[in-house]
């Protein structure tokens, strides 16, 4: 057996691959970006063969630069971007169209169109979601009817659907020589389709869609000895079992060790997503979050977990940088906020594609309110980076309402955790210490924990408990009042982004 676990990270912005040591410390890795495709306002797309060329690219860097081969990798695990949706033909391996990224809002009438007709309340008791274009159905719905030949090649048996962990695993396994088209629980609960509690797909879901069974992967275990395959190997490689498949948002569950009920992580990366593990336990928000599975090893019963998604909190920094210009990359935003004592009373709601967890509100827009001629660059970095902690606020409060247990501590992890002046933020706005792991990768980790503990490599959850350990931790310093009062601006602002745009 192989030294070590690789595990390949297909996010939004970039394709990644880690390679972990028995500690669960990383000893090789190698990431790429692809390009975000934006045709219109509102679209979001995706090349699915540039992501599959990225996912070459930095397995075959990371294990060169580490003079590492295949042989010396035990298994591989695939955690992914969730929802986004990937179409294509069978026979050659060529996509359909774009892959249709999960914060796209193209879906926007298909999804008000299923609370006009009770189809919303099916959906949300046998899904646990709401309708909303964040998910995968309405997509493939939307590539059904706007993709010429689809319909007919999607019945006839040659068209696939797959969010990216499955398209990713289809081509690693031999694409069109044999590819294996599969998926796990966690991203099959992302897409509309699936009952949370058969497991399976569900045939009054698929007829509100109109999207053909036979486009979809089978749904395994996330951690499981086989159904996933092995890579295709040649060309001097040796062939790997894929033994752990996960959604990205899941997989940084377990990465963050988050085994038992009431054990939360929030992840910052384009988006923030809070789940909180709610154990065998299948619990229905009240508070606008999503029932989602969180996990399941081998046959052990799965495991759900309540999720806070929001859709825009890294991505509001790449506006700042991209669309604005006012910082060149995304670690100045926090000099540029830090060169500032406060936000000069802006707020900024980013609600580029509506708002999601708690509101869901696609008719809501971004807004910059409380502008004054005093105001300047360095304000609007600093309201953005409350932005991202203030929708988590939003978020942790629903979960609290939900399970009526409030939070002691965050975990945190993702990309945006690199910047302290945020996590000090966001312990003043929770008012509960932030908590930040050694090791910042736990959604790759979090896969590679799902390949290992499948194959025998890790013994169970109390070995991985024991890798997890504290690097960084922020206390609360705002008193009471800055508190609620800075919440009670945020609440009016985001009043202020409701009902934007019409919706037909
Ligand atoms: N120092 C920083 N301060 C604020 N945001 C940051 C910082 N570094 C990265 N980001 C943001 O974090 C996101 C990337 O995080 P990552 O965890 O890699 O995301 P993903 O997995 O969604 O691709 C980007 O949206 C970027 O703008
Ligand atoms: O790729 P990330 O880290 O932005 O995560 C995206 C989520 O999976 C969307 O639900």
């Amino acid at each position: 057996m192989g030294d070590f676990i690789g595990a390949v990270d297909q996010g939004t912005t970039s394709t990644r691959f880690i390679v972990f040591d028995h500690d669960g410390r990383p000893v090789a890795s190698h990431q790429l970006e692809h390009e975000q495709v934006l045709p219109r306002a509102g679209w979001v797309e995706h090349n699915p063969l540039e992501i599959w060329d990225r996912t070459r690219t930095v397995i075959g860097s990371a294990l060169t630069t580490a003079g590492l081969a295949t042989s010396d990798l035990a298994a591989i695990g695939v955690t992914n971007q969730r929802e986004t949706a990937v179409v294509w033909d069978r026979r050659t391996g060529r996509p359909f169209h774009n892959a249709v990224v999960w914060q796209d809002t193209r879906t926007d009438s298909i999804a008000k169109a299923l609370d006009a007709d009770g189809r919303g309340d099916v959906i949300r008791h046998k899904a646990g979601l709401p309708p909303a274009t964040y998910f995968s159905a309405g997509k493939v719905q939307w590539l059904l009817e706007h993709v010429d030949g689809l319909r007919a090649a999607a019945e006839r048996g040659d068209a696939l659907f797959g969010t990216p962990d499955t398209w990713v695993v289809w081509n690693l396994t031999g694409g069109p020589d044999g590819g294996i088209h599969a998926t796990d629980v966690t991203n099959a609960s992302r897409t509309m389709l699936m009952d949370l509690t058969s497991l399976d797909w569900d045939d009054e879901l698929l007829g509100f869609f109109g999207i053909p069974r036979q486009m979809l992967p089978s749904i395994h275990s996330s951690s499981h000895r086989t159904a996933f395959g092995e890579t295709a190997g040649g060309r001097g490689s040796s062939a790997v079992p894929i033994t752990g498949v996960l959604g990205d948002q899941q997989a940084a569950t377990v990465g963050q060790v988050c085994f038992e009920p009431g054990e939360a992580k929030n992840t910052y990366g384009t988006g923030n997503f809070l789940l909180l593990n709610t154990g065998e336990e299948l619990v229905r928000s009240r508070n606008g979050l999503l029932t989602t599975v969180a996990y399941r090893f081998g046959d052990a019963a799965p495991v759900y977990a309540l999720e806070g998604s929001i859709a825009v909190t890294g991505s509001a920094v790449q506006w700042l940088r991209d669309q604005l210009g006012i910082i060149s990359g995304a670690s100045e935003v926090e000099a540029l906020a830090a060169s500032v004592d406060d936000t000069g009373g802006v707020y900024f709601v980013p609600a580029f594609s509506g708002l999601f967890a708690p509101y869901w509100r696609s008719d809501a827009r971004g807004a910059i309110v409380g502008l004054s001629r005093f105001n300047t660059n360095a304000h609007l970095a600093r309201a953005t980076l409350e932005a991202i902690c203030y929708q988590s606020r939003d978020v942790v409060d629903a979960m609290a309402a939900d399970s009526g247990v409030a939070l002691t501590t965050l975990k945190v992890d993702g990309g945006i955790t690199a910047n302290r002046l945020c996590m000090q933020l966001q312990a003043d706005i929770l008012g509960v210490p932030v908590s930040k792991p050694v090791v910042p990768e736990t959604t790759a980790l979090g896969a590679a924990y799902a390949a290992g503990l499948a194959t025998g490599y890790w013994s169970g959850t109390d070995e991985l408990r024991a890798n997890w350990a504290e690097a960084e931790r922020w206390q609360p310093r705002w008193n009471d009042a800055q508190r609620r009062d800075g919440y009670a601006g945020w609440r009016k602002a985001v009043e202020r982004t409701l009902g934007w745009v019409d919706v037909e």
